[in-house]
């Protein structure tokens, strides 16, 4: 027999699980169906413990930097605390009771297994069939991609899922994508002693960011010792046992480990989503301003294709909980989304690249300021490499993008996710007082540049 309940939530990624709270807490029968882990990906393979990972490599970091500035340090990695604060501390063994306790406190009826749309306002889930009164909330997020390559399907290789819960650090390590995923991963192990080889398709690192990202990166790595090749075509992976060996058409690069961070896939036919009118083919769900996909759908997250970060999973959350509940309010707007790629220096971006303001055929002008020639930037010394760059529509006076990195890029970050949010005149951000001395006050050297351009 068919349960109704209001909505049916299907994925409990992070937007997911808060949304199915508010909507129990505002009196609706929800029902949420989460086929792996309640909380989704962030919690458990991504931000959480990878972060905690970026951490326990910053710390190695830092000690190799007191030789020189602060007496001596002999820095001898150890992975075991690492691995036993993710199992322990992050994941709780990778079991999300507790995730769940908190949401069927909420008044959620949590339903276990993978939800399938078998027509309007219906989700299968198993033998049990939901029915929605008012409508669907899609949060099923992303899976990692396996690129088509030759002789990869089967091979014991790993993705985001795997690596955070390595017990032990590979004496050798092939990252194939240099994307956010390959290049916070990358940096940790070889942090941690693997010899790291990067390979990546694209021209540069971080292609989606600054090119003065990339290259900032791309040094940086060199430093530490880590091998990058970029403009690289895998044409084969072999895995002999002990090994993966990918062929790049004249050389090989040998290793104990593959990582595969290659970006993201959403099963849209396994959701069923052709049974609301959707192309199951899509590789992401379009949505309006209040999150609507299609009538008594709303989508949320991942799957969106309008930035893959858990803040936009949750802020698109709360417009579509709003929207269901029949509440007026601003629509959806991406124009400064922030983003932050910790690697050391982290790089924190927001609106529109240089490129991408160009492509819109907006005037542009940029402004740019290297960190290690700010006062603080000279004091700080080891690790001191960055740099913050404006991005100005010139007619409107105003920053539609910019980025910084450095030592806490991301923190610097909300100066300017602010002035681009709150589309802050840069005549205002030029009066503002800039406190000496801080990695911010590059912002101020960076609109000067932006003057003198
Ligand atoms: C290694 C890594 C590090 C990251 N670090 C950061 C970071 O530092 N900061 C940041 O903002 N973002 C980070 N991200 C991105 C972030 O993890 C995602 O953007 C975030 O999890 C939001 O995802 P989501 O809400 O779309 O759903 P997800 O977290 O992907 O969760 C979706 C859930 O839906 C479930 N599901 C899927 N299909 C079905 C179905 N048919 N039925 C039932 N359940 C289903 C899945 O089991 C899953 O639990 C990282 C990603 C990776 C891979
Ligand atoms: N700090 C954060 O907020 C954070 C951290 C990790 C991930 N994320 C999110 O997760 C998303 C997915 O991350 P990702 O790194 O998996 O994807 P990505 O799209 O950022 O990077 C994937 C990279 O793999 C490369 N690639 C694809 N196929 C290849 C092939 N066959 N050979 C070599 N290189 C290949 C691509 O050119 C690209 O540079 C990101 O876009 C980001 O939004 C966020």
């Amino acid at each position: 027999m068919a349960e109704d309940v209001d909505v049916v939530v299907i994925g409990l990624g992070p937007g997911g699980e808060d949304a199915a709270g508010r909507l129990a807490e505002a009196g609706l029968s929800v029902a949420g169906v989460e086929a792996r882990l309640v909380g989704g990906e962030c919690p458990y393979y991504a931000c959480v413990p990878t972060k905690m990972m970026v951490r326990a490599a910053g710390l190695l970091a830092e000690g190799r930097r007191v030789p020189g500035m602060a007496g001596d340090a002999t820095v001898r990695p150890d992975w075991s605390p690492v691995a036993g604060r993710i199992r322990d501390e992050a994941t709780d063994g990778w079991n999300d009771q507790a995730a769940a306790d908190r949401l069927t406190a909420k008044g959620v009826r949590l339903v276990r297994g993978r939800g399938r749309i078998t027509a309007p306002g219906e989700v299968t889930v198993g033998d049990r069939t939901l029915r929605a009164r008012r409508g669907i909330l899609i949060d099923i997020g992303t899976e990692p991609a396996a690129p088509p390559i030759d002789g990869l399907d089967g091979t014991p290789y790993w993705t985001n899922r795997e690596a955070v819960r390595a017990e032990r650090v590979p004496g050798s390590l092939l990252v194939l994508g240099g994307g956010v995923v390959g290049a916070e991963t990358a940096q940790v192990f070889a942090r941690f002693g693997a010899d790291v080889t990067i390979v990546e398709v694209a021209d540069r690192l971080l292609a989606q960011d600054e090119p003065e990202s990339s290259e900032l990166i791309a040094e940086v790595f060199r430093k530490e010792g880590l091998l990058v090749r970029t403009g690289a075509t895998v044409t084969g992976v072999r895995h002999d046992g002990d090994s993966f060996t990918l062929d790049l058409g004249g050389e090989r690069l040998t290793a104990e480990r593959l990582l595969v961070a290659a970006g993201r896939r959403s099963d849209l036919r396994g959701l069923g989503v052709a049974a609301v009118g959707l192309d199951e083919d899509a590789r992401t769900i379009p949505v309006d301003g209040n999150m609507r996909a299609a009538d008594g759908v709303w989508a949320i997250g991942d799957v969106t294709g309008k930035g893959q970060f858990t803040h936009v999973s949750m802020y698109q959350g709360r417009i579509a909980v709003r929207d269901i509940l029949g509440e007026e309010g601003s629509p959806a707007a991406y124009r400064a989304v922030p983003r932050v790629t910790f690697t050391d220096p982290e790089i924190g971006a927001v609106g529109l690249t240089e490129a991408q303001a160009r492509d819109q055929n907006l005037p542009v002008r940029t402004g740019f300021a290297r960190l290690e020639e700010t006062a603080r930037g000279w004091i700080h010394k080891a690790g001191n490499e960055g740099f913050v760059k404006l991005v100005e529509d010139t007619e409107w006076g105003v920053l539609v993008g910019a980025t910084a990195a450095g030592p806490s890029g991301g923190e610097v970050l909300g100066a300017l996710s602010v002035a681009v949010h709150a589309e802050v005149p840069t005549g205002a951000l030029r009066e503002m007082i800039y406190a000496y001395p801080t990695f911010h006050r590059a912002i101020e050297a960076a609109l000067a540049d932006l003057d003198g351009a």
